[in-house]
């Protein structure tokens, strides 16, 4: 069997004043359409930032790819698609290829390494999240859920093997959220991108992961989906101190 993508062993983190996390031991396969979920302030972008390599654990060791994470240098291999995303400043008047072109600039530095075939990554960027239709587009004419297809298409252009997303349907209305999360699935089998993305959207989600990991400043569960929805209802509320499922209303998705 091939080396877990990732693998965090023993994981604690505290901010000044804050234990965020506590001896977090998570594996995550190629191929994984993972799901983070946890109450707010349970330390679920702070473990994003960890696995980024922005904030370096108080205790325990990351490795990427099966080395050490100080020892990795493919950054690009990780694509990362911030909840700043979401407030990205739409009214600069750039277009949807520009955006998406800027994740190289930002990424290696070296736009002028790849003159030639930039138009055509471009493009397959778009198209691989449904939005080739949209290049010429100035980016504040879309909407929230086509915008974040374009940084979505903006981290996919480096072709990164894994793929995370820090709450990407934020700002996307619920009737959209569907086609996002497919559109999600086909990166995820289509392309062969493991998938991590942390959520408050339970029930949306769970028909698109494989896996599940449920955190509240501990790992309380993480494994197949399946699993999960095996658990009871008394067993979920006592890790997140209040129920985790959400209620089907006149087509609205409530919490
Ligand atoms: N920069 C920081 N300095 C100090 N404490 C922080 C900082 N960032 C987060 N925290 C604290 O660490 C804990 C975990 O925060 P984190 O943002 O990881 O949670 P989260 O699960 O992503 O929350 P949310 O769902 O609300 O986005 C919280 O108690 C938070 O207040």
């Amino acid at each position: 069997m091939s080396l877990p993508l990732i693998k965090l062993h023993n994981i604690s983190y505290k901010y000044e004043q804050t234990q965020a996390l506590i001896d977090i031991n998570l594996v995550i396969e190629e191929g994984d359409f993972l799901a983070i979920i946890g109450p707010n302030g349970s330390g679920k972008s702070t473990l994003l930032k960890i696995i980024l390599g922005l904030l370096k654990p108080t205790d325990g060791e990351v490795f990427l790819f099966g080395k050490p994470a100080h020892k990795f240098k493919e950054r690009e291999w990780i694509g990362y698609v911030s909840q700043k995303s979401n407030s990205f400043n739409t009214g600069f008047p750039a277009t949807v290829s520009e955006v998406v072109r800027s994740g190289i600039v930002k990424q290696t530095g070296l736009f002028k390494r790849f003159p030639k075939n930039i138009k055509l990554q471009v493009r397959q960027a778009l198209k691989a999240v449904g939005m080739e239709d949209f290049a010429d587009k100035n980016i504040g004419e879309l909407s929230g859920g086509q915008q974040q297809r374009v940084f979505i298409a903006r981290a996919m252009i480096s072709n990164p093997k894994i793929l995370i997303l820090d709450e990407p349907t934020v700002g996307i209305d619920s009737k959209n959220v569907r086609s996002f999360y497919n559109m999600l699935v086909h990166l995820n089998r289509e392309h062969n991108i493991t998938v991590i993305l942390v959520t408050h959207d339970v029930d949306a989600v769970s028909t698109s992961i494989s896996h599940v990991a449920c955190l509240n400043q501990r790992m309380h569960f993480h494994g197949f989906k399946k699993d999960m929805e095996l658990m009871s209802e008394e067993q979920l509320e006592a890790w997140y101190g209040h129920s985790v499922r959400k209620v089907e209303h006149q087509g609205e998705v409530q919490s």
